[in-house]
């Protein structure tokens, strides 16, 4: 071998020596220790996460800047895997934080990693997923780690809505560095092996002293059924990735697009039979939304999102005839399907998260009203309830209504009547749109007549039936132009796929405003 020839070798070896230490992340031991947890490693995660030998690293050999208390402090890839790679063949950004070095803690060249990629997702025009693991802003970095994450946060908000933006917790995330989760899209949770927090189990118990475990205060479970802070728990890593995946194939690369379409073999004039068995004409009857949408989308696939908080309202993503479609219903299973905050606080959410990336949204209606309650007024219904309002109005992606029972008062409104925006309205016949129900507006509009009569019960009886008749049904709404059409339940899948289908071109202009202001 020439001079050169040797030269070179030695270049090449002292590269791959230089990398080898870099993807060996915090040594063997750490990764061990990391891998017990039955949890898998930043790199591991990643090719969990993307195709096959998609992933292209960036900033592989990036170090800390030093400081006093980083002298001599060894950080293999400064403690993030970031890159990009792809999905189902589409293009996304990720960053991977690698507990094994310094706690996977957020330096200032830690969080460059991150934004540098951020960046370029944002002008790609790709989605940037998080697979965050950490102990939260690295202590000897002092403020340059806060300042660290504030470029993150930022960056977090000025593309929100841009791109979609997915964070996966799969360890710790604690302090400040739960905001960057909380400002992307979606959070998915592993269970047994995250938790989400401001301030720990020690410092609670010094301020206030309670007792309380990693996982009671911010585990999975927490955060999924009764904060609402995340949106799917997953058994592991592996699961929460797939997750990820599954997610992405609703969602368009960014705010110019729309999803990609799933061509299906479930045909767009199935019938819907089905449905009579499901839902009964007795309005007090409730039933399982959940079997009305499974039975209408394509092959039965719906992927609920906060299936388990806030479960009076159900939203999440299914497909029509292979394009992807967020859906809003009420749930006459739980609370009777009534708003409240929470359920004002999800719907509202879901909704411009479709809207902001092109994503259609059908809404089921079964609600006789707002939660009634000293408890939620004082807790702000009028101005929670407001989002919904807002977030529907503010909505001009196409907007189809499908009352299936009760559509009373406010709720009327608040799921998307005509009025408020919606583009078609449909309701089957067992529907009925009211002020409110015939019984409480029997006792309000008839109490003279009840209370004056020889047999109260019988005259209360009677107004009910008469108020029924006049209001208890589809038909005056749809007289005044206020419903589009009564149709056949068993119909309801075609009908949804071609009105869908007349709207896929719609464009509605909005005044010029800086931005809107949703009441918060
Ligand atoms: C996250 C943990 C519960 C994980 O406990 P474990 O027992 O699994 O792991 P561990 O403690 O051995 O930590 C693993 C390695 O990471 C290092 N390490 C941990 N936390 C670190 C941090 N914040 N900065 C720098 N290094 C850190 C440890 O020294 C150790 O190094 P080695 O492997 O060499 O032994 C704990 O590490 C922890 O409580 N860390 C501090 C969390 C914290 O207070 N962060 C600052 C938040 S303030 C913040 O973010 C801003 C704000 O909120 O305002």
């Amino acid at each position: 071998m020439t001079k050169v020839g040797v030269e070179l070798q030695e270049l090449i070896a002292a590269m791959e020596q230089r990398r080898t230490r870099v993807e060996q992340g915090g040594g063997p031991e750490r990764l061990k220790k990391q891998k017990a947890g039955g949890k898998l490693t930043a790199r591991e995660r990643i090719e969990a996460l993307l195709d096959p030998g998609s992933f292209l690293e960036m900033g592989t050999f990036v170090e800390h800047r030093g400081g006093r208390l980083m002298q001599g402090v060894d950080a293999p890839g400064e403690g993030v895997v970031t890159g990009r790679g792809t999905i189902d063949g589409r293009q996304v950004f990720v960053f991977s934080q690698d507990f094994t070095v310094l706690g996977g803690s957020l330096g200032k060249m830690n969080a460059a990693k991150i934004t540098k990629i951020m960046d370029m997702a944002a002008r790609t025009g790709c989605p940037v997923i998080g697979l965050n693991d950490s102990a939260g802003a690295r202590i000897q970095e002092g403020v340059d780690s806060l300042s660290g994450y504030g470029e993150i946060f930022y960056r977090n908000a000025i593309y929100s809505g841009a791109v979609p933006q997915i964070s996966a917790i799969l360890g710790p995330c604690a302090g400040g560095a739960v905001y960057s989760p909380a400002l992307t899209d979606f959070i998915l949770m592993s269970e047994g092996s995250s938790y989400m927090f401001i301030t720990g189990p020690e410092v609670i118990k010094s301020v206030t002293r309670e007792d309380v475990t990693f996982d009671q205060l911010g585990g999975a479970d927490v955060h999924t059924r009764r904060s609402g802070v995340a949106h799917l728990a997953y058994d592991g890593d592996e699961a929460v990735l797939a997750g990820i995946r599954d997610l992405l194939g609703y969602l368009p690369q960014n705010a110019h697009e729309k999803a990609p379409a799933h061509p299906t073999q479930d045909p767009a004039t199935r019938m819907n039979e089905r449905l009579l068995d499901i839902v009964v004409p007795d309005q007090r009857k409730p039933y399982a939304m959940h079997d009305v949408i499974h039975e209408l989308v394509d092959d039965g696939t719906f992927l609920e999102i906060q299936p388990n908080w806030a479960k009076n309202i159900v939203v999440g993503f299914a497909r029509l005839n292979g394009e992807s479609v967020g859906i809003v219903a009420n749930n006459p299973r739980v609370m009777a399907g009534t708003l409240n905050i929470d359920a004002s606080d999800k719907a509202a959410r879901f909704i411009r998260t479709c809207d902001c990336y092109n994503i259609p949204i059908l809404t089921l209606v079964d609600v006789t009203g707002f939660l009634p309650g000293v408890a939620q007024e004082h807790a702000g219904i009028i101005r929670h309830g407001a989002k919904m309002l807002y977030a529907y109005a503010e909505a001009t992606v196409p907007k189809v209504t499908l009352i299936t029972r009760k559509s009373y008062g406010g709720a009327y409104l608040a799921m998307n009547s005509r009025d408020m925006g919606a583009d078609v309205v449909y309701a089957w016949p067992t529907a009925a749109v009211a002020v409110m129900g015939a019984e409480g507006a029997a006792n309000i509009v008839y109490r003279r007549d009840i209370q004056s009569s020889d047999n109260p019960d019988a005259t209360r009886a009677q107004k009910i039936a008469e108020y029924k008749d006049a209001f208890d049904n589809p038909y005056v709404a749809a007289s005044k132009g206020y419903i589009d059409d009564v149709i056949p339940m068993e119909d309801t899948r075609r009908v949804l796929i071609q009105t869908f289908e007349m709207l896929r071109d719609k464009e509605e202009a909005r005044p010029y405003k800086k931005h809107g202001n949703i009441p918060l």
